[in-house]
Protein backbone atom coordinates (compact mmCIF):
# COMPACT_ATOMS: atom_id res chain seq x y z
CA UNK A 1 0.00 0.00 0.00
CA UNK A 2 1.32 3.22 -0.75
CA UNK A 3 2.15 5.81 1.79
CA UNK A 4 -0.47 8.23 0.50
CA UNK A 5 -3.41 5.68 0.87
CA UNK A 6 -2.26 4.58 4.33
CA UNK A 7 -2.29 8.35 5.32
CA UNK A 8 -5.36 10.48 6.75
CA UNK A 9 -7.27 12.79 4.41
CA UNK A 10 -6.60 16.73 4.63
CA UNK A 11 -9.49 18.36 4.12
CA UNK A 12 -9.96 22.12 2.86
CA UNK A 13 -12.72 24.43 1.78
CA UNK A 14 -10.30 24.79 -1.31
CA UNK A 15 -7.65 23.29 -3.01
CA UNK A 16 -5.75 25.42 -6.44
CA UNK A 17 -2.85 23.16 -8.25
CA UNK A 18 -0.99 25.39 -9.63
CA UNK A 19 0.82 28.71 -9.01
CA UNK A 20 0.77 30.68 -12.39
CA UNK A 21 -2.87 31.95 -12.37
CA UNK A 22 -3.92 29.90 -9.41
CA UNK A 23 -2.58 32.79 -7.27
CA UNK A 24 -5.64 35.00 -8.02
CA UNK A 25 -7.86 32.34 -6.54
CA UNK A 26 -5.28 32.06 -3.56
CA UNK A 27 -5.57 35.74 -2.70
CA UNK A 28 -9.70 35.79 -2.67
CA UNK A 29 -9.81 32.33 -0.80
CA UNK A 30 -7.85 33.81 2.02
CA UNK A 31 -8.77 36.53 1.85
CA UNK A 32 -12.60 35.10 2.20
CA UNK A 33 -11.14 33.05 5.57
CA UNK A 34 -11.37 30.08 3.82
CA UNK A 35 -8.80 26.86 4.77
CA UNK A 36 -7.11 26.83 1.51
CA UNK A 37 -4.16 24.37 0.22
CA UNK A 38 -1.79 25.29 -2.93
CA UNK A 39 -0.15 22.59 -4.26
CA UNK A 40 2.98 23.30 -7.17
CA UNK A 41 5.41 21.07 -8.05
CA UNK A 42 7.24 23.92 -9.02
CA UNK A 43 9.11 26.32 -10.64
CA UNK A 44 7.01 28.30 -8.62
CA UNK A 45 5.01 31.12 -10.40
CA UNK A 46 4.47 29.38 -13.41
CA UNK A 47 5.05 29.50 -17.13
CA UNK A 48 4.52 33.52 -17.29
CA UNK A 49 7.03 34.35 -14.20
CA UNK A 50 9.93 31.36 -15.24
CA UNK A 51 9.89 30.14 -18.91
CA UNK A 52 7.24 32.88 -20.77
CA UNK A 53 6.16 36.10 -21.19
CA UNK A 54 8.63 37.34 -18.46
CA UNK A 55 11.57 36.09 -19.11
CA UNK A 56 11.16 36.06 -23.10
CA UNK A 57 10.18 39.68 -23.13
CA UNK A 58 13.20 40.32 -21.41
CA UNK A 59 15.23 39.29 -23.77
CA UNK A 60 13.45 40.65 -26.52
CA UNK A 61 13.22 44.40 -25.51
CA UNK A 62 17.42 44.68 -26.10
CA UNK A 63 16.54 42.92 -29.36
CA UNK A 64 14.46 45.82 -30.16
CA UNK A 65 16.59 48.22 -29.65
CA UNK A 66 19.06 46.71 -31.49
CA UNK A 67 16.15 47.22 -34.58
CA UNK A 68 16.46 50.82 -33.32
CA UNK A 69 20.03 50.80 -33.59
CA UNK A 70 19.79 49.26 -37.02
CA UNK A 71 17.00 51.01 -38.52
CA UNK A 72 18.53 54.75 -37.59
CA UNK A 73 20.41 55.48 -40.74
CA UNK A 74 16.86 56.44 -42.28
CA UNK A 75 16.79 59.36 -39.62
CA UNK A 76 20.14 60.29 -40.32
CA UNK A 77 21.76 59.33 -38.06
CA UNK A 78 25.09 57.29 -38.36
CA UNK A 79 24.81 54.76 -35.34
CA UNK A 80 27.05 51.56 -34.50
CA UNK A 81 26.27 48.88 -32.63
CA UNK A 82 30.06 48.03 -30.95
CA UNK A 83 28.75 44.31 -29.64
CA UNK A 84 26.36 42.96 -27.71
CA UNK A 85 26.91 41.13 -24.25
CA UNK A 86 24.81 37.93 -24.64
CA UNK A 87 25.66 36.33 -21.36
CA UNK A 88 25.03 39.92 -19.64
CA UNK A 89 21.48 40.09 -21.23
CA UNK A 90 20.85 36.09 -19.97
CA UNK A 91 22.06 36.72 -16.85
CA UNK A 92 19.75 39.97 -16.40
CA UNK A 93 16.96 37.75 -17.47
CA UNK A 94 17.53 34.75 -14.86
CA UNK A 95 18.44 37.15 -11.72
CA UNK A 96 15.20 39.30 -12.23
CA UNK A 97 13.44 36.12 -12.58
CA UNK A 98 14.93 33.87 -9.85
CA UNK A 99 14.27 37.10 -7.30
CA UNK A 100 10.41 37.32 -8.22
CA UNK A 101 10.48 33.17 -8.00
CA UNK A 102 11.65 33.19 -4.73
CA UNK A 103 9.84 36.08 -3.14
CA UNK A 104 6.42 33.88 -4.26
CA UNK A 105 8.23 30.61 -2.93
CA UNK A 106 9.06 32.85 0.37
CA UNK A 107 5.24 33.83 0.68
CA UNK A 108 3.90 30.65 0.25
CA UNK A 109 6.49 28.59 3.08
CA UNK A 110 5.70 31.09 5.22
CA UNK A 111 2.15 32.33 5.15
CA UNK A 112 0.17 30.92 7.79
CA UNK A 113 -2.86 31.34 6.05
CA UNK A 114 -2.41 28.59 3.58
CA UNK A 115 -1.34 24.78 3.16
CA UNK A 116 1.84 24.90 0.66
CA UNK A 117 2.54 21.49 -0.74
CA UNK A 118 5.65 22.24 -3.31
CA UNK A 119 5.49 18.52 -5.25
CA UNK A 120 3.91 16.78 -8.00
CA UNK A 121 0.42 15.94 -7.83
CA UNK A 122 -2.43 13.45 -9.54
CA UNK A 123 -5.73 12.55 -8.56
CA UNK A 124 -6.45 9.29 -6.63
CA UNK A 125 -10.14 9.05 -6.42
CA UNK A 126 -13.12 12.30 -6.74
CA UNK A 127 -12.45 15.42 -5.13
CA UNK A 128 -9.11 13.64 -3.99
CA UNK A 129 -5.33 14.00 -4.75
CA UNK A 130 -2.46 12.66 -3.82
CA UNK A 131 0.89 15.32 -2.90
CA UNK A 132 3.87 14.25 -0.78
CA UNK A 133 2.36 11.19 0.84
CA UNK A 134 -0.38 12.72 1.59
CA UNK A 135 -4.11 12.37 0.67
CA UNK A 136 -5.74 15.97 -0.18
CA UNK A 137 -9.11 16.81 -0.19
CA UNK A 138 -10.78 19.88 -1.51
CA UNK A 139 -14.36 20.90 -1.45
CA UNK A 140 -13.79 22.83 -4.07
CA UNK A 141 -10.69 22.46 -6.35
CA UNK A 142 -9.45 24.81 -9.02
CA UNK A 143 -7.05 23.04 -11.38
CA UNK A 144 -4.36 25.94 -12.81
CA UNK A 145 -2.26 23.65 -14.14
CA UNK A 146 -0.65 25.02 -17.31
CA UNK A 147 0.44 23.82 -20.21
CA UNK A 148 3.96 22.36 -21.77
CA UNK A 149 5.84 22.38 -25.17
CA UNK A 150 4.09 20.03 -28.06
CA UNK A 151 7.43 17.52 -29.19
CA UNK A 152 5.98 16.81 -32.32
CA UNK A 153 7.40 13.20 -33.39
CA UNK A 154 9.97 13.44 -36.14
CA UNK A 155 12.17 11.02 -36.56
CA UNK A 156 15.65 11.47 -35.07
CA UNK A 157 14.40 14.34 -33.03
CA UNK A 158 15.10 12.52 -29.63
CA UNK A 159 18.64 11.74 -30.13
CA UNK A 160 19.85 15.49 -30.55
CA UNK A 161 19.81 18.10 -27.66
CA UNK A 162 16.89 20.06 -28.75
CA UNK A 163 15.73 23.93 -27.17
CA UNK A 164 12.63 24.84 -25.89
CA UNK A 165 11.17 28.24 -24.52
CA UNK A 166 12.66 26.59 -21.28
CA UNK A 167 15.97 25.30 -21.50
CA UNK A 168 17.14 27.91 -23.89
CA UNK A 169 16.57 30.59 -20.98
CA UNK A 170 19.91 28.37 -19.85
CA UNK A 171 21.96 29.58 -23.05
CA UNK A 172 25.45 31.11 -21.81
CA UNK A 173 26.71 32.21 -25.69
CA UNK A 174 24.07 33.02 -28.68
CA UNK A 175 24.56 29.84 -31.33
CA UNK A 176 26.17 30.84 -34.40
CA UNK A 177 23.12 29.27 -35.96
CA UNK A 178 19.53 28.37 -34.62
CA UNK A 179 16.98 26.20 -37.02
CA UNK A 180 13.42 27.16 -35.21
CA UNK A 181 10.84 24.39 -35.78
CA UNK A 182 7.39 26.43 -35.79
CA UNK A 183 6.45 29.88 -37.01
CA UNK A 184 3.46 30.57 -33.83
CA UNK A 185 3.72 32.85 -31.40
CA UNK A 186 7.48 31.48 -29.21
CA UNK A 187 9.15 31.02 -33.20
CA UNK A 188 8.84 34.66 -34.32
CA UNK A 189 9.36 35.84 -30.90
CA UNK A 190 12.68 34.06 -30.59
CA UNK A 191 13.71 34.49 -34.08
CA UNK A 192 13.58 38.15 -33.72
CA UNK A 193 15.65 37.53 -30.69
CA UNK A 194 18.66 35.70 -31.71
CA UNK A 195 18.87 37.17 -35.24
CA UNK A 196 18.94 40.80 -33.12
CA UNK A 197 21.71 38.96 -31.15
CA UNK A 198 23.62 37.88 -34.22
CA UNK A 199 22.67 34.77 -34.66
CA UNK A 200 21.90 32.90 -38.22
CA UNK A 201 18.28 31.89 -37.80
CA UNK A 202 15.87 29.99 -39.83
CA UNK A 203 12.54 29.77 -39.17
CA UNK A 204 10.62 26.03 -40.46
CA UNK A 205 6.85 26.53 -40.36
CA UNK A 206 4.74 23.70 -41.89
CA UNK A 207 2.02 25.84 -42.83
CA UNK A 208 1.27 27.84 -45.56
CA UNK A 209 2.47 31.04 -43.31
CA UNK A 210 3.50 32.65 -40.08
CA UNK A 211 1.09 32.83 -37.39
CA UNK A 212 -2.09 30.89 -38.93
CA UNK A 213 -4.31 33.10 -36.78
CA UNK A 214 -3.60 36.35 -37.90
CA UNK A 215 -4.66 38.56 -40.51
CA UNK A 216 -3.06 37.08 -43.52
CA UNK A 217 -1.90 40.46 -44.88
CA UNK A 218 -0.32 40.64 -41.45
CA UNK A 219 1.37 37.31 -41.61
CA UNK A 220 2.69 38.22 -44.86
CA UNK A 221 3.97 41.25 -43.48
CA UNK A 222 5.97 39.64 -40.88
CA UNK A 223 7.13 37.40 -43.52
CA UNK A 224 8.37 39.85 -45.46
CA UNK A 225 9.93 41.94 -42.48
CA UNK A 226 11.28 39.04 -41.11
CA UNK A 227 12.68 37.31 -44.41
CA UNK A 228 15.42 40.41 -44.80
CA UNK A 229 16.80 39.26 -41.54
CA UNK A 230 16.77 35.50 -41.36
CA UNK A 231 15.45 32.83 -43.72
CA UNK A 232 11.94 31.83 -43.52
CA UNK A 233 10.53 28.58 -45.32
CA UNK A 234 6.74 28.39 -44.85
CA UNK A 235 4.90 25.39 -45.99
CA UNK A 236 8.23 23.10 -45.23
CA UNK A 237 7.80 20.00 -42.95
CA UNK A 238 10.74 18.58 -40.87
CA UNK A 239 11.36 14.95 -41.81
CA UNK A 240 13.96 13.69 -39.89
CA UNK A 241 16.67 15.60 -37.23
CA UNK A 242 20.21 14.03 -37.11
CA UNK A 243 23.05 14.95 -35.22
CA UNK A 244 25.56 16.29 -37.45
CA UNK A 245 28.85 15.12 -37.55
CA UNK A 246 31.33 18.55 -36.41
CA UNK A 247 28.49 18.96 -34.02
CA UNK A 248 24.82 20.61 -34.38
CA UNK A 249 21.90 19.19 -35.99
CA UNK A 250 20.83 18.81 -39.76
CA UNK A 251 17.07 18.85 -40.51
CA UNK A 252 16.21 17.41 -43.75
CA UNK A 253 12.77 18.87 -45.01
CA UNK A 254 10.24 18.44 -47.35
CA UNK A 255 8.68 22.00 -49.31
CA UNK A 256 4.54 20.74 -49.26
CA UNK A 257 3.42 22.13 -52.09
CA UNK A 258 6.64 21.60 -54.64
CA UNK A 259 8.03 18.10 -52.86
CA UNK A 260 11.43 20.25 -52.88
CA UNK A 261 14.03 18.06 -50.24
CA UNK A 262 16.47 20.14 -48.71
CA UNK A 263 18.85 20.22 -45.54
CA UNK A 264 19.56 22.80 -42.93
CA UNK A 265 22.40 22.62 -40.88
CA UNK A 266 22.16 24.92 -37.26
CA UNK A 267 24.24 24.94 -34.45
CA UNK A 268 20.91 24.22 -32.15
CA UNK A 269 17.54 23.87 -32.99
CA UNK A 270 14.54 25.38 -31.01
CA UNK A 271 11.63 23.39 -31.07
CA UNK A 272 8.07 25.52 -30.67
CA UNK A 273 5.29 23.59 -32.41
CA UNK A 274 2.54 24.43 -29.57
CA UNK A 275 1.51 23.33 -26.47
CA UNK A 276 -0.28 20.70 -24.79
CA UNK A 277 -2.18 20.62 -21.39
CA UNK A 278 -1.00 19.37 -18.09
CA UNK A 279 -4.01 17.66 -17.15
CA UNK A 280 -2.67 14.06 -18.13
CA UNK A 281 -0.42 14.71 -15.29
CA UNK A 282 -2.87 14.97 -12.93
CA UNK A 283 -4.91 12.59 -13.79
CA UNK A 284 -8.11 13.80 -14.04
CA UNK A 285 -10.54 11.53 -15.27
CA UNK A 286 -10.08 9.69 -12.26
CA UNK A 287 -12.29 12.63 -10.44
CA UNK A 288 -14.69 12.45 -13.37
CA UNK A 289 -13.59 15.63 -15.13
CA UNK A 290 -13.92 15.36 -19.00
CA UNK A 291 -10.98 16.63 -21.42
CA UNK A 292 -11.64 17.30 -25.27
CA UNK A 293 -9.69 15.25 -27.38
CA UNK A 294 -6.71 16.82 -27.50
CA UNK A 295 -6.44 16.83 -23.77
CA UNK A 296 -7.27 20.36 -22.51
CA UNK A 297 -10.01 20.35 -19.67
CA UNK A 298 -13.42 20.83 -20.69
CA UNK A 299 -15.20 24.30 -18.78
CA UNK A 300 -18.11 25.65 -19.32
CA UNK A 301 -18.95 29.67 -19.91
CA UNK A 302 -18.36 29.73 -15.41
CA UNK A 303 -14.92 28.05 -15.86
CA UNK A 304 -16.88 24.74 -14.20
CA UNK A 305 -15.68 21.51 -15.23
CA UNK A 306 -17.88 18.41 -15.73
CA UNK A 307 -17.68 18.21 -12.34
CA UNK A 308 -19.80 20.24 -9.89
CA UNK A 309 -17.38 22.32 -7.40
CA UNK A 310 -14.06 21.67 -9.41
CA UNK A 311 -12.99 23.98 -11.64
CA UNK A 312 -10.31 24.86 -14.59
CA UNK A 313 -8.89 28.09 -16.40
CA UNK A 314 -5.66 29.20 -17.76
CA UNK A 315 -3.72 27.32 -20.34
CA UNK A 316 -5.50 24.05 -18.96
CA UNK A 317 -8.25 24.58 -20.77
CA UNK A 318 -6.31 25.25 -24.08
CA UNK A 319 -8.59 28.80 -24.81
CA UNK A 320 -6.90 31.77 -25.72
CA UNK A 321 -3.56 30.75 -23.65
CA UNK A 322 -2.28 34.05 -22.20
CA UNK A 323 -1.38 35.32 -19.01
CA UNK A 324 -4.13 37.85 -19.39
CA UNK A 325 -6.72 35.85 -20.45
CA UNK A 326 -5.84 33.20 -17.49
CA UNK A 327 -6.14 36.14 -15.01
CA UNK A 328 -10.00 37.22 -16.38
CA UNK A 329 -11.17 33.60 -16.33
CA UNK A 330 -9.49 33.73 -12.78
CA UNK A 331 -12.12 36.35 -12.00
CA UNK A 332 -14.90 34.63 -13.21
CA UNK A 333 -14.23 31.19 -11.62
CA UNK A 334 -13.40 32.58 -8.24
CA UNK A 335 -16.39 35.04 -8.55
CA UNK A 336 -18.80 31.78 -9.09
CA UNK A 337 -17.22 29.23 -6.67
CA UNK A 338 -16.25 31.72 -4.17
CA UNK A 339 -18.23 34.65 -3.91
CA UNK A 340 -21.64 32.18 -5.40
CA UNK A 341 -21.68 34.70 -8.24
CA UNK A 342 -23.35 33.15 -12.32
CA UNK A 343 -20.53 35.24 -14.49
CA UNK A 344 -19.62 34.21 -17.64
CA UNK A 345 -16.29 34.40 -19.28
CA UNK A 346 -16.83 36.69 -22.65
CA UNK A 347 -13.76 35.92 -25.30
CA UNK A 348 -15.04 38.03 -27.23
CA UNK A 349 -13.20 40.78 -26.72
CA UNK A 350 -9.49 39.05 -25.65
CA UNK A 351 -6.47 40.11 -27.10
CA UNK A 352 -3.08 39.27 -27.73
CA UNK A 353 -0.12 40.62 -28.73
CA UNK A 354 3.28 39.25 -30.36
CA UNK A 355 6.17 40.66 -29.49
CA UNK A 356 8.39 39.99 -32.61
CA UNK A 357 9.78 42.11 -35.22
CA UNK A 358 7.37 44.44 -35.93
CA UNK A 359 5.05 44.13 -33.11
CA UNK A 360 1.57 42.61 -33.62
CA UNK A 361 -1.57 42.74 -31.51
CA UNK A 362 -4.93 41.94 -32.36
CA UNK A 363 -8.10 41.56 -30.42
CA UNK A 364 -11.85 40.13 -31.84
CA UNK A 365 -12.94 38.55 -34.94
CA UNK A 366 -10.60 38.63 -38.48
CA UNK A 367 -12.08 39.79 -41.46
CA UNK A 368 -12.82 36.43 -42.49
CA UNK A 369 -14.37 35.24 -39.16
CA UNK A 370 -16.59 38.53 -39.43
CA UNK A 371 -17.95 38.19 -42.58
CA UNK A 372 -18.56 34.41 -41.94
CA UNK A 373 -21.30 36.18 -39.24
CA UNK A 374 -22.01 39.69 -39.98
CA UNK A 375 -22.70 42.20 -42.80
CA UNK A 376 -18.74 44.42 -42.43
CA UNK A 377 -17.14 47.74 -42.77
CA UNK A 378 -13.50 47.89 -42.67
CA UNK A 379 -11.08 50.64 -42.36
CA UNK A 380 -7.54 50.05 -42.80
CA UNK A 381 -4.50 52.59 -42.38
CA UNK A 382 -1.34 53.02 -42.71
CA UNK A 383 1.29 54.67 -40.20
CA UNK A 384 3.18 56.88 -42.73
CA UNK A 385 -0.54 57.66 -43.19
CA UNK A 386 -0.19 59.33 -40.20
CA UNK A 387 1.80 62.24 -38.52
CA UNK A 388 3.47 60.73 -36.21
CA UNK A 389 4.29 58.02 -38.13
CA UNK A 390 5.52 60.07 -41.05
CA UNK A 391 7.69 61.66 -38.73
CA UNK A 392 9.40 58.02 -37.62
CA UNK A 393 9.82 57.64 -41.77
CA UNK A 394 7.27 54.26 -40.95
CA UNK A 395 6.75 53.31 -44.37
CA UNK A 396 5.49 50.28 -43.53
CA UNK A 397 2.68 48.89 -40.87
CA UNK A 398 -0.70 49.57 -40.32
CA UNK A 399 -4.09 49.08 -38.52
CA UNK A 400 -7.26 47.46 -39.39
CA UNK A 401 -10.54 47.39 -37.90
CA UNK A 402 -13.79 46.24 -38.52
CA UNK A 403 -17.61 47.59 -37.82
CA UNK A 404 -20.62 45.36 -38.11
CA UNK A 405 -22.38 47.46 -40.99
CA UNK A 406 -25.37 48.03 -39.26
CA UNK A 407 -24.80 49.28 -35.83
CA UNK A 408 -21.25 50.14 -36.28
CA UNK A 409 -20.44 47.61 -33.30
CA UNK A 410 -16.30 47.46 -33.32
CA UNK A 411 -16.21 43.56 -34.06
CA UNK A 412 -12.38 43.37 -34.46
CA UNK A 413 -8.77 45.32 -34.54
CA UNK A 414 -5.62 44.59 -36.28
CA UNK A 415 -2.17 45.88 -36.09
CA UNK A 416 1.20 45.01 -37.26
CA UNK A 417 3.88 48.33 -36.33
CA UNK A 418 6.02 50.11 -33.41
CA UNK A 419 3.94 49.80 -29.83
CA UNK A 420 1.01 47.62 -31.55
CA UNK A 421 0.30 46.43 -28.21
CA UNK A 422 -0.02 49.55 -26.81
CA UNK A 423 -2.15 50.99 -29.55
CA UNK A 424 -4.57 48.34 -29.41
CA UNK A 425 -5.95 48.83 -26.03
CA UNK A 426 -8.31 51.45 -26.63
CA UNK A 427 -9.88 49.44 -29.00
CA UNK A 428 -9.84 46.41 -26.48
CA UNK A 429 -11.65 48.89 -24.40
CA UNK A 430 -14.55 49.75 -26.46
CA UNK A 431 -15.37 45.99 -27.40
CA UNK A 432 -15.27 45.10 -23.61
CA UNK A 433 -17.91 47.70 -23.83
CA UNK A 434 -19.44 46.82 -27.09
CA UNK A 435 -18.93 50.01 -28.22
CA UNK A 436 -19.16 51.70 -31.63
CA UNK A 437 -16.57 53.44 -33.61
CA UNK A 438 -18.20 56.96 -31.66
CA UNK A 439 -16.82 55.22 -28.12
CA UNK A 440 -12.74 55.76 -29.90
CA UNK A 441 -13.51 58.90 -31.72
CA UNK A 442 -15.73 60.47 -28.56
CA UNK A 443 -12.12 61.30 -27.07
CA UNK A 444 -10.11 63.90 -28.22
CA UNK A 445 -6.69 62.41 -29.77
CA UNK A 446 -3.64 63.73 -29.39
CA UNK A 447 -1.82 65.15 -32.32
CA UNK A 448 0.43 64.43 -33.36
CA UNK A 449 0.86 61.33 -31.76
CA UNK A 450 0.46 57.26 -32.62
CA UNK A 451 -2.66 56.96 -31.34
CA UNK A 452 -4.27 58.41 -34.48
CA UNK A 453 -3.52 55.61 -36.14
CA UNK A 454 -6.88 54.17 -34.83
CA UNK A 455 -8.87 57.00 -35.70
CA UNK A 456 -7.92 57.30 -39.08
CA UNK A 457 -8.67 53.66 -39.71
CA UNK A 458 -12.17 54.27 -38.34
CA UNK A 459 -11.92 57.51 -40.88
CA UNK A 460 -11.00 55.05 -43.64
CA UNK A 461 -13.97 52.60 -42.88
CA UNK A 462 -15.84 51.65 -46.31
CA UNK A 463 -18.32 48.70 -46.89
CA UNK A 464 -17.26 45.42 -47.94
CA UNK A 465 -19.30 43.39 -50.19
C1 LIG B 1 7.70 31.42 -24.32
C2 LIG B 1 6.34 31.90 -23.91
C3 LIG B 1 6.06 33.26 -23.97
C4 LIG B 1 4.81 33.72 -23.60
N1 LIG B 1 4.56 35.06 -23.68
C5 LIG B 1 3.35 35.54 -23.31
C6 LIG B 1 3.09 36.93 -23.34
O1 LIG B 1 3.94 37.74 -23.73
N2 LIG B 1 1.88 37.36 -22.94
C7 LIG B 1 0.92 36.49 -22.49
O2 LIG B 1 -0.17 36.94 -22.12
N3 LIG B 1 1.14 35.16 -22.47
C8 LIG B 1 2.33 34.67 -22.86
N4 LIG B 1 2.58 33.32 -22.79
C9 LIG B 1 1.50 32.42 -22.32
C10 LIG B 1 1.43 32.43 -20.77
O3 LIG B 1 2.70 32.19 -20.24
C11 LIG B 1 0.44 31.37 -20.31
O4 LIG B 1 -0.78 31.56 -20.96
C12 LIG B 1 0.22 31.48 -18.80
O5 LIG B 1 1.44 31.41 -18.11
C13 LIG B 1 -0.71 30.36 -18.34
O6 LIG B 1 -0.87 30.42 -16.95
P1 LIG B 1 -1.48 29.20 -16.13
O7 LIG B 1 -1.56 29.68 -14.72
O8 LIG B 1 -2.67 28.69 -16.80
O9 LIG B 1 -0.39 28.04 -16.24
P2 LIG B 1 1.09 27.99 -15.69
O10 LIG B 1 1.62 29.34 -15.46
O11 LIG B 1 1.82 27.09 -16.60
O12 LIG B 1 0.95 27.32 -14.25
C14 LIG B 1 0.69 25.98 -14.08
C15 LIG B 1 1.37 25.50 -12.82
O13 LIG B 1 0.86 24.21 -12.51
C16 LIG B 1 1.91 23.41 -12.03
N5 LIG B 1 1.54 22.01 -12.27
C17 LIG B 1 1.14 21.46 -13.44
N6 LIG B 1 0.87 20.15 -13.28
C18 LIG B 1 1.13 19.88 -11.98
C19 LIG B 1 1.04 18.69 -11.20
N7 LIG B 1 0.63 17.52 -11.72
N8 LIG B 1 1.40 18.76 -9.90
C20 LIG B 1 1.81 19.95 -9.35
N9 LIG B 1 1.89 21.08 -10.04
C21 LIG B 1 1.56 21.06 -11.34
C22 LIG B 1 3.13 23.86 -12.82
O14 LIG B 1 4.33 23.59 -12.11
C23 LIG B 1 2.88 25.35 -13.00
O15 LIG B 1 3.55 26.12 -12.03
C24 LIG B 1 3.82 32.82 -23.15
C25 LIG B 1 4.10 31.45 -23.08
C26 LIG B 1 5.34 30.99 -23.45
C27 LIG B 1 5.64 29.52 -23.36
N1 LIG C 1 3.18 37.10 -26.95
C1 LIG C 1 2.44 36.12 -26.44
O1 LIG C 1 1.35 36.33 -25.89
C2 LIG C 1 2.94 34.71 -26.50
C3 LIG C 1 4.27 34.43 -26.81
C4 LIG C 1 4.69 33.11 -26.86
C5 LIG C 1 3.78 32.09 -26.59
N2 LIG C 1 2.50 32.39 -26.29
C6 LIG C 1 1.52 31.31 -26.02
O2 LIG C 1 2.15 30.06 -26.13
C7 LIG C 1 1.48 29.27 -27.10
C8 LIG C 1 2.45 28.35 -27.76
O3 LIG C 1 3.27 29.00 -28.68
P1 LIG C 1 3.92 28.17 -29.88
O4 LIG C 1 4.63 29.13 -30.75
O5 LIG C 1 4.63 26.98 -29.38
O6 LIG C 1 2.63 27.57 -30.59
P2 LIG C 1 1.69 28.12 -31.74
O7 LIG C 1 0.52 27.24 -31.74
O8 LIG C 1 1.52 29.59 -31.63
O9 LIG C 1 2.55 27.88 -33.08
C9 LIG C 1 3.05 26.65 -33.44
C10 LIG C 1 3.40 26.71 -34.90
O10 LIG C 1 4.17 25.57 -35.21
C11 LIG C 1 3.72 25.03 -36.44
N3 LIG C 1 4.07 23.62 -36.41
C12 LIG C 1 3.51 22.64 -35.66
N4 LIG C 1 4.14 21.47 -35.88
C13 LIG C 1 5.13 21.72 -36.76
C14 LIG C 1 6.13 20.92 -37.37
N5 LIG C 1 6.25 19.62 -37.09
N6 LIG C 1 6.98 21.51 -38.24
C15 LIG C 1 6.87 22.84 -38.54
N7 LIG C 1 5.93 23.64 -37.99
C16 LIG C 1 5.10 23.10 -37.10
C17 LIG C 1 2.23 25.31 -36.47
O11 LIG C 1 1.74 25.31 -37.79
C18 LIG C 1 2.16 26.69 -35.81
O12 LIG C 1 2.28 27.74 -36.76
C19 LIG C 1 0.79 30.26 -28.01
O13 LIG C 1 -0.32 29.72 -28.65
C20 LIG C 1 0.40 31.34 -27.04
O14 LIG C 1 -0.80 30.98 -26.42
C21 LIG C 1 2.06 33.67 -26.24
Amino acid sequence: MSKSAASPVREYDIVIVGSGAGLDILDMAVEHGHNVALIDRGPIGGTCLNVGCIPSKMLIFPADRIMEIRESAKLGIDAEIKGIDFKAIMDRMRQSVNGDRVKIEKYLKESKALDFYHDETEFISEFTLSVSGERVKGKQIYLVSGSRPLIPSIPGLDSVEYLTNETLLDLVEAPKSLAVLGGGYIGVEYAHFFEAMGTDVTVIEMGPRLLPDEEPEISAFLQMALARRMTVQTECTAESVEKASGGGVIVQTNHSRTGLKAEIRAEKLLVATGRRSNADLLKVSRSGIATAKDGYIKVNSRMETSVKGIYAFGDAIGREMFTHTSHAEAEIAGANGIHGQHLRMDFSAAPHAVFTHPQIASVGLTEEDAAKKYKIKVGKADYRDIAFGSAMLQEEGFAKIILEAESGRILGGHIIGPWAAVLIQEVINAMARKGTLDDIAAGIHIHPALSELIIRALFNVTETD
